[in-house]
């Protein structure tokens, strides 16, 4: 269990980037809670300048050799005649395991077991067992260790419920992102874009110029923005900070100090009064509730019931609360207690903030590389938003902001891996290359389905590892990959993004089958807004190289030290 927690690192949130890097003209001051963040993290690796390249796995060390041994003695070949990766348990300790995954797929095939100090995993890179697993058979799986380690934040959140609790609140919150009040988040992810971009101005003002970090910007901004969209909650951390911000960053580095910690102390009794940091978890978790209890009531006291179709009609120009608190609590039929309503307000506060601010991070970082991209973006730009206010249908001809996003999710995927856990023996189909017997799998097997090695596969992508967003718009026919699609972008009609239907499931930006994300359009006019607006007024230079730009994995994939760039006023 203990090595199940610590490899489920690249799945939990993580807290706001560290302090400046020796040398930089920084501007943003480095506060006290970003400070305490950066002391604590733990893995961390550099990106080969070339092609975005993870490292390769380290020799093992006697450590890793007895780790093995275990793992051999403990669950033995139970996966049948599946090829084995013989994990070193001191991978977890060097890098972000996703780098090492990748390595072994290359290695061992697109299914693999990875035999994990005294566990074992199976790995997935390809996309006819990915579908296999997250649509056909999804029901047969559930979150598993992910779960086990999100409860006590999460609760019965979306992200973590069994399938019974997550059978009845999925039917009751995927309504609530119908399309007026995503055309509402349109107009709060425009007020709080441009509550950033003033303060940014501000900052360049005397100079035109000034050195940021942006991955703390965009931290602070999805913050606010997920704060008012889901209970009508103004963090304004972009201008402040306050206890509540404080105790969500608190809880969101627990979370991923859980993650990579290797034994699972907080499990035994009494730590939660005895260890400092367990005590304060525990205080700020109990700051975010009673503000989300206070919430809830107040949501509560002023209900007006109405049926699911009346709901999605109303007039939210007019309404003061737009938010998805005021919805679930005004469907008629929908009545849950306090607790799982707060347990489904901390889900979205967290599933929906840091992966938007990680996409945000790394569309700069890879435009930042390619001024001709930047340019090409800047252009659409201004042509697009010249004239009137940004509305949902202005936002849809920002066609090239939006590959450049999923570009970058599909280089950086948040998160990284989707950990699944089977419920009931099943029968994986054996994938490109794979057994053509497929493989069974027993009853709680412990499944990674790496997104990150699916969307950089050599065998369903050309250049897998560069950034090219026009890749997007051009089909992509694999007569010889049997049970592969191929890549179609008029597969999907209608939709709003290449998604996971266009690349059957080789690229999978917000997951896929009924546990898809359910905050993606909000996410991905939310990252479109904030881009554009950033990308109308400044040109954006990385601080040093790309390469001194270190990965670390939390709940997504994110810079050590944040990513310091150079902000130019356009002129
Ligand atoms: C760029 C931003 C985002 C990315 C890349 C992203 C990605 C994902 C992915 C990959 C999953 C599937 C996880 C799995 O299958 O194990 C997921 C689930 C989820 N996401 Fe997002 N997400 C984003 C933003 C949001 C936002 C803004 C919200 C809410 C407002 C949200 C709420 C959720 C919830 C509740 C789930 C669980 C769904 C379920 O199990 O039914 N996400 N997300």
């Amino acid at each position: 269990m203990a090595a199940t927690a610590s490899t489920a690192a690249t799945l939990l949130p993580r807290p706001v980037a560290g302090s400046p890097r020796p040398g930089s003209a920084a501007s943003a001051p480095t506060t006290p809670r970003r400070r305490r963040l950066l002391a604590l993290r733990c893995q961390s690796t550099s990106v080969d300048k070339e092609q975005q390249q993870p490292p390769k796995p380290k020799q093992r060390n006697l450590l890793d050799n007895a780790s093995n041994l275990l793992t051999n003695f403990l669950s033995g070949d139970s996966v049948g005649t599946m090829p084995v990766a013989e994990g070193a348990v001191t991978d977890l300790f060097g890098k972000p395991l996703f780098f090492s995954l990748y390595y072994w797929f290359l290695e061992h095939g697109s299914v693999y077991k990875l035999a994990f100090g005294p566990k074992s995993f199976v790995v997935v890179s390809d996309p006819i067992v990915a579908r296999h697993i997250l649509r056909e058979n999804a029901f047969c799986y559930d979150k598993g260790v992910l779960a086990e380690i999100l409860k006590p934040i999460m609760g019965k959140g979306l992200i973590p419920a069994d399938l019974d609790t997550w059978k009845q609140r999925r039917k009751v919150i995927t309504p609530g992102f119908h399309a007026l009040f995503i055309e509402a988040m349109v107009r709060i992810f425009t007020k709080c874009s441009e509550r950033t971009i003033s303060k940014l101005e501000q900052l360049t003002a005397s100079e035109g110029q000034v050195v940021m970090d942006l991955e703390a910007e965009f931290s602070n901004l999805a913050l606010d923005i997920i704060g008012l969209g889901v209970f009508n909650f103004d963090f304004d951390s972009v201008t402040k900070e306050s206890p509540v911000i404080k105790a969500v960053y608190g809880t969101l580095f627990e979370a991923e100090h859980r993650s990579t910690f290797y034994i699972p102390y907080w499990n035994l009794p009494f730590t939660k009064w005895i260890v400092p940091r367990q005590r304060k978890f525990h205080s700020d978790l109990k700051v975010i509730n009673d503000c989300l209890d206070y919430l809830i009531k107040n949501a509560k006291e002023t209900r007006q019931e109405a049926d699911v179709e009346k709901l999605q009609q109303r007039d939210y120009t007019s309404l003061k609360d737009v938010s998805l608190l005021r919805f679930l609590v005004d469907m008629r039929g929908a009545d849950v207690d306090d607790r799982q309503l707060r347990d489904d307000l901390m889900t979205m506060l967290i599933a929906g903030h840091e992966t938007t601010a990680a996409v945000l991070t790394w569309s700069v970082f890879l435009l930042a590389q390619s001024p001709t991209k930047m340019r090409k973006a800047q252009a659409e730009v201004d042509s697009v938003l010249s004239n009137g206010a940004i509305t949902v249908e202005s936002l849809k001809k920002l066609e090239y902001i939006k590959l450049i996003i999923l570009e970058a999710l599909r280089l950086y995927p948040q998160p990284p891996l989707l950990i699944r856990r089977s419920l009931q023996p099943d029968k994986l189909p054996g994938g490109y290359n794979g057994a053509k017997e497929g493989y069974e799998i027993p009853t709680g097997t412990d499944i990674f389905v790496s997104a990150y090695n699916l969307h950089r596969s050599p065998y369903f992508w050309d250049r897998p590892n560069e950034f090219e967003p026009e890749r997007f718009s051009v089909p992509k026919k694999e007569e010889s990959i049997e049970g592969w699609s191929g890549f179609d972008p008029g597969r999907s009609p209608g939709a709003m993004y290449p998604n996971e239907i266009i690349a059957d499931f080789a690229f999978l930006p917000f997951g896929g089958g009924p546990r898809k994300c359910v905050g993606d359009q909000f996410a991905l006019l939310e990252s479109t807004v904030a881009l554009s607006l950033l990308l109308q007024k400044f040109d954006v230079e990385l601080r040093g190289s790309p390469d001194e730009v270190e990965m670390v994995t939390g709940a997504t994939i994110h810079t050590k030290n944040g990513l310091w760039c150079r902000l130019r006023r356009r002129t």
